[in-house]
């Protein structure tokens, strides 16, 4: 397969500009997609994103653009867009892919409106030989755009198109290992959103460092789960885009999902943090889905199911930990 040299990014938000600083390190050509004029001009003549990542100097070879199809002039396009409106945002896109350019799936969540995971609803709607991957792990972006020491999964079936994406995008500080497993990859990445949401409550709370490494270790369990009832391999959610982004973001207060959950276990309210974001938060929107796919597939999934409640069903806090805390004793693992 041809060396991939120019790559189009669908999104300038924190994750999509720090990608695109990636991609200019390892050696690429880079066009990048914003939504918002302003942020085109900013990365333009100031090389900075100003709102979604201030602070850092861009590279001045990153182009942005407002108009969308023009990142398709590519050899390969990252979508970089928040899950809710994934959907929308390939469905413009979809008239002008071109023939068998790969799609690389970035986002972490879980489509509200239908339960799919990402890569199932760009597939629903870009024509069908476009090879589509999943690129998910332990990544903030503050850290990523100043190039320190990161590692990824790259997921998809196709281990000759997965190599050619790891060698354009990878760099010594960016390193993406390839998997072959879309499902695990991603439930790994939209899930732990959700769990990182829990570990929060559970700091704000001030449960105590017992109580987190409990709740994450259950959470991994219930990940795996689903993943596995999805059709996903449990030995993907050992890995990066499973416990590595589990374990980052379920404990730093550098996380979106995990700064709501704690803000959360001190007494705020949902609306007070949200009110004052720009910035998404993924788990708040797929704790419902979630929810929903555990149903579909008939999975237990009793932390998801209690973030749920106490985000959108607005169940007491405390009476929500007392009732996973009675929850009937059980063997560890599947007997
Ligand atoms: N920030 C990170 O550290 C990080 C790391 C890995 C993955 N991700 C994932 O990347 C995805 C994007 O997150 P982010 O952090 O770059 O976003 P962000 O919070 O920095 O910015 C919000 C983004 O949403 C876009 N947006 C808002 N409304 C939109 C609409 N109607 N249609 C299309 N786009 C719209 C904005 O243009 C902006 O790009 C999320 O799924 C997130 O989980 C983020
Ligand atoms: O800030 P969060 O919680 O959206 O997490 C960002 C990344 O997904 C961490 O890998």
């Amino acid at each position: 397969m041809e060396a991939m040299q120019r790559i189009g990014v669908i999104g300038a938000g924190a994750w999509g500009t720090a990608l695109a600083q990636t991609l200019r390190r390892a050696g690429r050509d880079v066009i990048l997609w914003a939504r918002e004029p302003e942020v085109v001009d900013a990365i333009n003549h100031r090389n900075e994103n100003t709102d979604f990542l201030p602070g850092v100097a861009l590279d001045s070879a990153i182009h942005a653009t407002e108009e969308i199809t023009d990142a398709l002039a590519a050899d390969a396009v990252l979508l970089v867009v928040p899950a809710q409106h994934m959907r929308s945002v390939c469905a413009a896109l979809a008239p002008r892919w071109p023939t068998g350019v790969p799609a690389v799936v970035c986002a972490k969540g879980i489509e509200q409106t239908s339960a799919s995971l990402m890569h199932e609803t760009v597939e629903d709607v870009l024509p069908a030989d476009v090879p589509v991957a999943v690129l998910s792990g332990p990544t903030f972006a503050a850290e990523v755009v100043r190039g320190l020491p990161t590692a990824v999964t790259l997921a998809m079936d196709d281990a000759h198109v997965g190599r050619a994406l790891v060698d354009a995008i990878g760099t010594p500080t960016f390193r993406p290992y390839y998997a072959p497993d879309r499902i695990g990859a991603e439930i790994g990445g939209a899930v732990k959103n959700v769990m990182a949401i829990a570990a929060g409550i559970v700091d704000g709370r001030k449960l105590g460092d017992n109580a987190r490494a409990a709740l994450l270790t259950r959470g991994l369990a219930e990940i795996t789960r689903l993943a596995v009832a999805k059709g996903g391999r449990a030995e993907t959610l050992m890995g990066l885009s499973g416990l590595g982004d589990l374990v980052l973001t379920a404990s730093s207060l550098q996380s979106r999902n995990y700064s709501l959950g704690h803000a959360l276990g001190e007494g705020k309210t949902l609306e007070a943090v949200m009110g004052g974001r720009k910035a998404v938060t993924e788990g708040v929107y797929t704790a419902s889905a979630v929810v929903a796919l555990a149903k579909d597939l008939s999975v237990d999934m009793p932390i998801c199911a209690a973030v749920d409640g106490v985000l959108n069903h607005q169940a007491d806090l405390d009476e929500t930990i007392r009732g996973l805390l009675n929850r009937p004793f059980k063997a560890e693992h599947s007997i």
